[in-house]
């Protein structure tokens, strides 16, 4: 309603925006009336009207304007659109014009003024075609009005002067009713625009700080939020605390279900995680199952009151009305926001806190503290000399045998070691854990891969060693990187070495995420001849559904269950299906972690037909594995066997 009245003028007649803005354009053309009014009652003062017939007029002006305020209050139940009503409001007002033109005599200059005024009032909520209607009947009338004083006047009448009048008067009403039409279509359009544009820059607000599944904040807003937070911590003296919150075992939840079902609950879980926070805290949409929360005017303790409130709360609720008993907790790590320090460092630090909660069971909570910080330092420092090690090749290969039933060696797994520079030679579960996080090890498995292909083809090149496979561990984010085909390929072709000879270890979270695509991967792997062995079988998801689509060769039952086989019944129960499982489905089955001959043999009646541990040999460098391979004086005991 902008350059009407003031909206706050008409809230008597209560919240109908429309019935306002009309009674708005009532009021609008009241005050021109009443200007006409103003200016008829100074030509009868001046002498120049007769008073009956200014009265007559001002009479017929003012029980109009009546009617029209009455059709304007029952527009809606007499189904009156705006256009009718404008319409017919024009043409009324036309009518008392042309009633002033007839009287007035000498006043009609200023008539015809106000007539103008009215039209294009009127024509501000008309179409150009009304317009152009009110326009003709305008001159129409108009035209009618002179013939009419022409027959009836006493005297004689100046005809040329009429004639001139009319024709100025038909040429006005044209432009009038064209120009008008044409802005209210301009008008009409530009508002179209406004609001679409509007609209679209509301959704665009809404895309650019929303997040679409859960419509909480999104990462990039509450980013934002927390430096302007920051800000104010700076200038008020509040204090802040940070909450990241990770829903438990989500991913089993994700993988048994499926994504619809994810998605129910990550946008219940936001629902009720938000109904159960205070008024002034923000929960905001991290990533995937994460949610980062946001305690203003928060301690510590405030903050573990309300987290644990919120937990409870959880726990208790239904996030998925489809499956029945699905209950989902969350672990969280809290930690305070100190002033003037950046935001990622404060996120960093409630991650930790929140991996730490996790690894101490679900539906826990964990405060950052020191310990956590010594150890966030040293993981940074762990992390930047991975990647110079990556840099300056400080990786080398391990091979451990791996034994038939009579104890040859017919293989190798290639286990990998970091020579660090001041801390000696560290074990892989040092530092692969961290290089899987930090994503580093794409390029720490392609050095693995090449240096494992380059030892193949020299074992392929030597007559005692041809025929050995050489095991590879691939990690899930390795294998689902989009060049590691064209990588294997590439590293079996640079070293010469046969695809036949390489075996790839994989572990059952490569077959987690997106089966149809490993197996692809692996089918065009299989097409070049390369290998497939299924690693640490038995302690992960073990699906079998997924199990009989992959073109494995081999499962290789964990060292868990080897290591108590002979005393523990479960795990000798468990090494007797996974063995019966390959035998049934055409695959080879090694058992890793043997340390004891009793244990080969109990695997063995099992039928287990491959075999590795440290009764076979430890994972070594690669001169000291091809010693293991001469053949012992015929009086030591074999280290083989
Ligand atoms: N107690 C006992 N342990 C035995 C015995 N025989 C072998 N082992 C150990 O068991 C691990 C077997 O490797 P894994 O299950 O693939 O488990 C590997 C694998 O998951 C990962 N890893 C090692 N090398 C690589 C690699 O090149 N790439 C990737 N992605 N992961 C690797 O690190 C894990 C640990 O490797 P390692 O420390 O070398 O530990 C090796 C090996 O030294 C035994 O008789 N008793």
């Amino acid at each position: 309603m902008k350059g009407l009245p003031h909206p706050a003028l008409f809230s008597f007649l209560g919240r109908d925006a429309r019935l306002r803005r009309m009674v708005a354009y009532w009021a609008a053309t009241a005050g021109l009336y009443l200007l006409s009014l103003a200016l008829m009652w100074l030509a009868v003062w001046r002498g120049d009207i007769a008073r009956d017939a200014a009265g007559w007029l001002s009479l017929a002006m003012v029980s109009g304007l009546a009617l029209f305020y009455v059709l304007v209050r029952a527009s809606s139940r007499l189904r009156l659109t705006p256009a009718q009503l404008a319409l017919a409001q024009g043409c009324y007002a036309i009518a008392c014009i042309v009633g002033a033109y007839a009287i007035a005599g000498p006043m009609r200059g200023a008539t015809l003024g106000i007539l103008v005024l009215v039209m294009v009032f009127c024509a501000f909520s008309l179409t150009p075609r009304r317009s152009h209607q009110l326009g003709l009947f305008a001159t129409c009338l108009l035209g009618a009005a002179i013939v009419a004083m022409r027959m009836m006047a006493a005297q004689p009448f100046p005809w040329l002067h009429e004639a001139v009048h009319f024709t100025l008067t038909a040429s006005l009403m044209g432009s009038v009713s064209l120009l008008t039409g044409r802005f209210n279509l301009l008008r009409q359009r530009l508002k179209q625009q406004k609001d679409e544009l509007g609209h679209a820059l509301s959704r665009i607000q809404l895309l650019a700080t929303r997040d679409e599944l859960t419509q909480l904040a999104n990462r990039r807003y509450m980013s934002e939020l927390l430096e302007s937070e920051d800000r104010r911590q700076d200038r008020d003296g509040q204090s802040v605390c940070l909450a990241l919150l990770d829903i438990d075992l989500f991913k089993q939840i994700n993988d048994t279900y499926g994504h619809a079902v994810g998605d129910e609950v990550l946008h219940n879980f936001a629902r009720e995680a938000e109904s159960a926070l205070r008024a002034t805290d923000v929960l905001a949409r991290w990533g995937g199952e994460e949610f980062l929360l946001l305690l203003r005017s928060a301690d510590l303790s405030l903050a573990v009151t309300v987290l644990e409130r919120m937990q409870k709360h959880i726990a208790s609720s239904t996030l998925c009305a489809s499956v029945a008993g699905l209950r989902v907790t969350f672990s969280a790590g809290i930690t305070a926001l100190a002033s003037g320090e950046t935001v990622a460092a404060g996120v960093k630090r409630a991650d930790r806190a929140m991996l730490h909660a996790k690894s101490s069971g679900r539906n826990a909570l964990r405060i950052f503290d020191p310990s956590l910080q010594a150890e966030l330092t040293a993981r940074a420092a762990l992390e930047s000399d991975l990647r110079q090690a990556l840099r300056l090749d400080q990786f080398i290969l391990h091979y451990q045998p791996q034994v038939d039933q009579d104890g040859r060696v017919v293989g190798a797994e290639a286990l990998v070691r970091w020579q660090h520079p001041a801390r000696g030679l560290l074990a892989p579960l040092e530092f692969i854990p961290l290089a899987e996080e930090t994503g580093l090890i794409v390029q720490l498995g392609e050095i693995i891969l090449r240096q494992a292909c380059r030892q193949l083809a020299q074992w392929q090149a030597s007559p005692a060693t041809a025929g050995l496979s050489l095991a590879v561990n691939v990690s899930a984010r390795q294998f689902r990187h989009p060049d590691f085909l064209q990588l294997v390929f590439d590293a079996l072709a640079q070293n010469g070495a046969a695809s036949e000879g390489l075996e790839l270890e994989l572990t059952e979270s490569v077959l987690v995420d997106d089966i149809e695509d490993t197996i692809g991967k692996m089918r065009r792997l299989k097409q070049e001849g390369v290998r497939f062995s299924l690693d640490d079988f038995g302690t992960g998801y073990s699906s079998l559904a997924y199990l009989k689509r992959l073109p494995l060769d081999q499962l290789k039952i964990d060292r868990s269950f080897v290591r108590d086989i002979l005393d523990d019944g479960n795990d000798a129960i468990i090494a007797r299906s996974i063995i019966a499982l390959g035998r049934n489905l055409g695959l080879a089955v090694i058992a890793e972690g043997v340390e004891a001959p009793e244990q080969k043999a109990f695997l063995e009646t099992m039928g287990c037909g491959r075999f590795q541990g440290y009764l076979f040999g430890r994972p070594a460098p690669a001169d000291a594995f091809a010693a293991l391979l001469q053949p012992k004086p015929a009086s030591a005991p074999s280290a083989i066997g």
